[in-house]
C-alpha cells in the first residue's frame, strides 16, 4: 500500500487521474468503479477526456437491491450520467438490482469478473471502512454476495434519497477477495468524515473489522487522500 496526501481533494484527483492516463496508455482492458460522491470528479476528468475507450470494458463494485436502473439512487444510473452516457466503453457491467434470484446474479457476476480481470480498481471508503457494501465482519476471502446495509452505511447514504425509508436495506456487491483481484488499487479518500476509517485502514491492524485495511496486503495499492482524511494520521 503506498499513501499519497495531497493539499486538496482536487490535488488528489489529479494525481489518480495521472495513474489512470498513464494505464490508460499502456493497454489497459478492464475498468474498476465505484459510485458515491467521491469519485465525482475523477469521473469529469475521464468524459471530458475525449478518449477512444472501445476497448475497454468497465465492471462496478456494487447495486442496491431493488432498484432498477432508471431509479436515480441507482448505482447503474449514476454510472449512466456521470461516465457511460459520454463514451463508448466496450461492454459496461454492473450488478442487477432487480434481479429475481439475487444469489443466481452474485454467481452470474463473479462469472464476468473472472473473464475480465480487473487492471485497475477506483475504490472509495465508507464512515465504517466499508470498501464496496463488504461491511464490518465480511470474510476477507468473500466473492461477490448479497450484503445487508449497516445503519451506519444507511444514515451515510440516505442523503441521496428523499425519504430514510427509501434507503435499501441489501445490496449486491463484489466480494473483498473479487476486489483483492484487482492489479492494482486506487483508494480516494476525502474529507475529515473519513478520518477515522482511513486511519484504521492504513494503521489499523490488518481486521475484517475495517474491511478497508485489506489494501495493506495490496502490493499495488494506491491510497490518495486530501488533507482532511489524512487528519488522523502519524507522520
Ligand atoms: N457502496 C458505496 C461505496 O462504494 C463508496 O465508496 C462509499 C463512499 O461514498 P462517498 O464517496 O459518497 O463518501 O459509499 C457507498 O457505500
Amino acid at each position: 500500500m503506498n499513501v499519497l496526501i495531497c493539499k486538496t481533494a482536487e490535488e488528489a484527483t489529479e494525481q489518480a487521474y495521472d495513474i489512470f492516463k498513464r494505464r490508460f496508455g499502456n493497454g489497459l482492458k478492464t475498468l474498476g468503479l465505484a459510485t458515491g460522491s467521491t469519485p465525482l470528479k475523477l469521473y469529469e476528468k475521464i468524459r471530458t477526456s475525449g478518449w477512444d475507450v472501445s476497448h475497454v470494458t468497465t465492471v462496478n463494485l456494487d447495486e442496491y437491491i431493488g432498484l432498477s436502473p432508471d431509479s436515480p439512487q441507482s448505482y447503474n444510473y449514476y454510472m449512466q450520467e456521470e461516465l457511460f452516457k459520454y463514451m463508448n466503453f466496450k461492454n459496461t457491467y454492473l450488478p442487477n438490482g432487480m434481479a429475481e434470484d439475487p444469489q443466481e446474479e452474485c454467481e452470474r457476476y463473479e462469472q464476468i469478473l473472472k473473464e475480465n480481470p480487473v487492471d485497475l480498481q477506483i475504490l472509495g471508503i465508507g464512515p465504517n471502512g466499508h470498501i464496496g457494501f463488504n461491511e464490518p465482519g465480511t470474510s476477507f476471502h468473500s466473492l461477490t454476495h448479497v450484503a445487508e446495509l449497516t445503519p451506519s452505511t444507511r444514515e451515510a447514504n440516505k442523503r441521496f434519497f428523499e425519504k430514510d425509508e427509501e434507503v435499501p436495506t441489501k445490496a449486491i456487491t463484489m466480494g473483498i477477495s473479487s476486489i483483492m483481484a484487482a492489479k492494482e488499487i486506487i483508494m480516494l479518500a476525502f474529507g475529515e468524515g473519513k478520518a477515522d476509517a482511513v486511519r484504521k485502514m492504513v494503521e489499523g491492524p490488518v481486521s475484517v473489522d475495517c474491511p478497508a485495511s485489506v489494501l495493506q496486503k495490496h502490493e499495488h495499492a494506491w491510497v490518495i487522500l486530501d488533507e482532511g482524511a489524512a487528519e488522523k494520521l502519524k507522520r
